[in-house]
Formats: C-alpha cells, structure tokens, sequence
C-alpha cells in the first residue's frame, strides 16, 4: 500500500477555485492547447472539441458524435464520450493558468447518445487542495438544458512543463518546443514557467 489518497471528494481544508485574472473572458473561445491534440486538435479522427470560458471556473464545450465515434450502431462509444468529458475538464487549465493532467476519472454513463446528436458539456472545478484540483462535468443532448447523457468526477494534478518534456516523445516534444504558438500557450497555463 502506498498510502495514496484515490478519492474524489475534497478534503475539509481544500480551497475554493480562483479565476486567474488574466483568464479569458467568460464567451471567449479558448483555443487548442496543442493541435495535434485528440480532443481539442485539428486532426481529421480527433473530437474537435470548441470550448468556451464560463463564469467563474467553469466552461463550456458542444461536440457533435459522428459515425466514426460509434461504439454499437448508431451509439457514441463510451470511451468517446468519456474523452470529451476529460477534454473539456483539461480546458479548465486556461482558466485557473495551471497545467494540470488528470489523475482520475469518474464517469457516469446516463443515457445514450446517438450519432448526429450534440453533446453540450459543462465542467467547472469544485476545489483545490495544494496541487489536487477537484472537478465536474455534463454533458447534456442537444441543448445546453437538454437531457443528461454523462457526468464525470475528476481530479486532476498540477505538474510542470517538465511532465512533458521528460515523458513524451523527442519528436514531437522537439516540434513543440520549436513553435512559438505552443510555447506561448504553455506560458498562457503556467503562471512561471
Ligand atoms: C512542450 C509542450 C508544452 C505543452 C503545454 C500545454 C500542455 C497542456 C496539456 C493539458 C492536457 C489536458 C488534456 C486533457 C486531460 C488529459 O487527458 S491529461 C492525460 C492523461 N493523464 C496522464 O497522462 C497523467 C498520468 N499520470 C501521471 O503523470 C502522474 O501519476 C501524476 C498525475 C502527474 C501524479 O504524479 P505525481 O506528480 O508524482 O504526484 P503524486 O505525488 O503521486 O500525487 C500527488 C497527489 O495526487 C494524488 N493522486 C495522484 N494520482 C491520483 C489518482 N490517480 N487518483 C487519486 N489521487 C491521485 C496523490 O494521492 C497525492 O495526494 P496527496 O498525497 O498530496 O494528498
């Protein structure tokens, strides 16, 4: 046993989340935190997920489920859904100007999802404890109040610009770091990078 705390609730001392004051403003479309990334990216398999800032610590996100999201016929495939969930809860990271990786996911699979159908998602952090950043999120069909399809509960952990250049791969980590766009962007989720 490594004594690992593995639970999803916040502990009593947490802390209430703080908006940076330099996050984008709430409607404000936030961009991909890397292009090549599956949820958020502009790859032709990738979700291509738009997400907005909210109010507070919260965004919003629509995704539309095509036909190679399936999972059985004419259904979004669990894991599809799940990484939506886990893309828009990443987006929260512009908002608070942290990197934070997910550490654990919760889902809740409530109803099916049809292909054609828009997923409109909804995350927000609930608390933060040292690096430990508590976190929610809906998703809901085909309208911002229409029936609940998923729910996630998440934590995610704040690392440094290092968890990347240490553990992924020289190409592509070599790539980002010779492009001024991802570079700004790292500096737009760090406060000090
Ligand atoms: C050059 C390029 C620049 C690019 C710049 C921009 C990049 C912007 C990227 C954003 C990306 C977002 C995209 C979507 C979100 C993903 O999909 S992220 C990808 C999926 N996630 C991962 O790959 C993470 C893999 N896991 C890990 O690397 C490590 O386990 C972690 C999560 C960093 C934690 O390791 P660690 O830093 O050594 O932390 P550790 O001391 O073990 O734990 C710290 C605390 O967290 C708790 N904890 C850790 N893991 C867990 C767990 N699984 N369950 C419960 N508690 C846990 C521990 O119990 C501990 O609690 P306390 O003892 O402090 O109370």
């Amino acid at each position: 046993m490594s004594g690992r705390t593995t639970g999803l609730t916040p502990p009593e001392d947490s802390k209430a989340p703080v908006r940076h004051p330099d996050a984008p403003a709430p409607g404000e479309t936030l961009g991909a935190h890397y292009d090549q990334c599956f949820g958020c990216g502009h790859q032709p398999g990738g979700l291509g997920l738009t997400t907005r800032a909210g109010e507070g610590v919260s965004v919003t996100a629509e995704f539309t489920v095509r036909t190679g999201h399936q999972g059985a016929p004419g259904l979004a495939h669990g894991g599809v859904l799940a990484a939506a969930l886990d893309e828009t809860l990443g987006s929260l990271n512009w908002l608070q100007r942290v990197i934070a990786v997910t550490g654990r996911l919760e889902t809740d699979f409530v109803r099916p999802v049809p292909v054609g159908a828009e997923l409109h998602l909804e995350a927000r952090v609930d608390a933060v404890h040292g690096r430990k950043i508590y976190c929610s999120a809906t998703g809901r069909i085909d309208a911002p109040d229409g029936p609940v399809a998923v729910r996630a509960q998440a934590l995610f952990i704040e690392v440094r610009v290092d968890h990347f250049i240490e553990n992924g791969r020289t190409e592509e980590i070599d790539a980002a770091l010779a492009d001024p766009d991802q570079v700004r962007v790292a500096r737009a989720f760090e406060v000090n990078p």
